[in-house]
């Protein structure tokens, strides 16, 4: 069980209070879709959850270890388990898709690895096998700068995944591709909740959130007004979070 308690992140010195009190708690192998209108504080949540920001205030457990207790940003040892997906995942553009996928991400790969890109031959197995699993071994040696939008964003799930993540935070994964990759992204995203037991916490449109996730938070002005299983929401509930 995953519990965060009093979630309090704010930016410019305190000014400007963005998330404001968020209390939950949730499981591995969940999928939650995180809906809200535009500035209501998706990605700030992400970002915290992910342990890319630092909360100014808040307790965070996993299985009663404690991540965080009274705000900062987690050790390093915690930081490597969770992955932050963004819209436009980065790249070294030059490189192979197996190479990104080797040196990893920064935040979640010591940075020797990624200046140097010194890998291990089991290291360079498991990706080979975890790219085949997402259907992409036949991409494995394209350069990433010339990968579509949905294989990049699968190249980044692989990598989070190669490089240890059991929780992953997808910023708006599909915003801008065709339905065809976006649905087939979401249903990678869904095969490791539903096969590997990962919890993949994702900002989405509110009718990708009712079709695929399990969960659905509504997120309005910094504080969760929505905590439901996965559905149509009402036109209350949509109201609620200024969606219409
Ligand atoms: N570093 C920052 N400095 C100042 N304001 C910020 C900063 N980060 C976020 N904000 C503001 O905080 C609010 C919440 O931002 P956030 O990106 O979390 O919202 P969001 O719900 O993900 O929005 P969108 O759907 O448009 O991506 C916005 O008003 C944003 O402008």
């Amino acid at each position: 069980m995953i519990t965060v308690n009093h979630l309090h992140k704010s930016v410019d010195g305190n000014k400007k209070k963005i998330l404001k009190g968020i209390d939950i708690q949730f499981r591995q192998g969940e999928m939650i879709g995180v809906v809200g209108s535009s500035g209501s504080g998706k990605s700030t949540l992400l970002r915290c959850l992910s342990l890319r920001d630092r909360w100014d205030q808040g307790d965070y457990t996993w299985d009663d270890a404690n991540v965080i207790r009274g705000g900062g940003r987690g050790s390093q040892k915690y930081r490597s388990k969770c992955a932050y997906l963004e819209q436009n995942p980065s790249f070294y553009p030059e490189k192979t898709a197996l190479k990104n996928v080797l040196i990893g991400q920064a935040g979640q790969t010591p940075w020797f690895r990624r200046l140097t890109g010194m890998v291990r031959s089991d290291d360079y197995m498991g990706a080979m096998d975890e790219l085949e699993r997402f259907g992409l071994i036949d991409k494995a040696h394209m350069k990433a700068g010339n990968l579509s939008g949905g294989e990049r964003q699968r190249v980044a799930i692989c990598r989070a995944l190669v490089h240890g993540a059991g929780f992953l935070a997808a910023d708006e994964p599909v915003i801008g591709l065709d339905p065809h990759s976006a649905e087939r992204v979401l249903k990678t995203l869904q095969t490791l909740c539903t096969d590997h037991n990962k919890t993949v916490i994702s900002a989405l449109p509110i009718e990708l959130a009712e079709k695929y996730c399990t969960r659905i938070w509504g997120i309005y002005d910094g504080q969760l007004k929505i905590d439901v299983t996965g559905r149509r929401l009402t036109v209350e509930e949509k109201r609620a979070i200024d969606l219409i």
